[in-house]
């Protein structure tokens, strides 16, 4: 019962959902319906335009590389980030590294921000961006159930760029999910999905061009750095 009104607390049911206007219909997939919801938009955003997002944002000023501590060890992450947020003072803390705001939002990131929210039906206060230049550069499996963050609210994942493979694995159930994740689509994990699963994007050696994400988030106004 818990279970069930947590995913429907986090993800308003699909008829309430605004569509966006002046995109050809989106339809979600359903990536993931057990123990979590996750759901896959395959076009929020028309070629054309994300490949003028892209070119946009990996432009950015902000993008940097922090130390992350994983099992103890201090290594450099294996992708750039950057982050913005609507509150200056407020923080994320993941890895061992704190992600602060560099800037107010770029115009590119208030454009998918507002698409993201009227198809999700969820406000977002924070956006952590990855750029992995190539198919060497790579997120490890994690879950974002940092203390930080608003306890169900979903996270919303934006993709640009050159496609990239998304795998999700269950932390106690022999179930493997695999996800490409398309130039210009939506991924929106919600519910318990944290809880239950892990989260990665794998190394693709073949892959020689990049992709930017962008994850939107509820972070906690208390979570602050003044
Ligand atoms: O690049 C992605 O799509 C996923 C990134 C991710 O899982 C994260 O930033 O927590
Ligand atoms: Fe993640």
């Amino acid at each position: 019962m818990a279970k069930r009104a947590n995913s429907e607390t986090t993800l308003s049911p699909r008829s309430q959902r605004a569509k966006v206007s002046d995109e050809k219909a989106v339809e979600p997939k359903a990536v993931i319906e057990e123990d979590g919801v996750v759901e896959y938009y395959p076009q929020l955003l028309a070629k054309e335009l994300s490949r003028k997002l892209y070119s946009d944002l990996v432009g950015l000023e902000y993008w940097n590389r922090p130390e992350l501590k994983v099992y103890g060890r201090v290594k450099p992450q294996s992708r750039l980030t950057c982050a913005f947020g609507d509150d200056p003072n407020v923080v994320y803390n993941y890895s061992g590294t704190t992600a602060l705001v560099a800037s107010e939002y770029p115009a590119g990131v208030i454009e998918i921000k507002t698409r993201v929210e009227k198809l999700v039906g969820v406000q977002f206060n924070f956006c952590l961006l990855n750029y992995y230049s190539d198919g060497n550069e790579y997120i490890g499996a994690h879950s974002d159930n940092q203390a930080g963050l608003v306890p169900g609210a979903p996270i919303a994942a934006v993709s640009l760029g050159t496609e990239r493979f998304l795998d999700f694995k269950h932390k106690k159930k022999n179930l493997k999910v695999r996800v490409t994740m398309e130039d210009g689509s939506l991924l929106v994990m919600g519910g318990d999905t944290q809880t239950f699963w892990k989260h990665m994007i794998p190394k693709q050696k073949k892959v020689n061009s990049g992709r930017i994400s962008l994850t939107f988030r509820v972070v906690k106004p208390t979570n602050r750095q003044e």
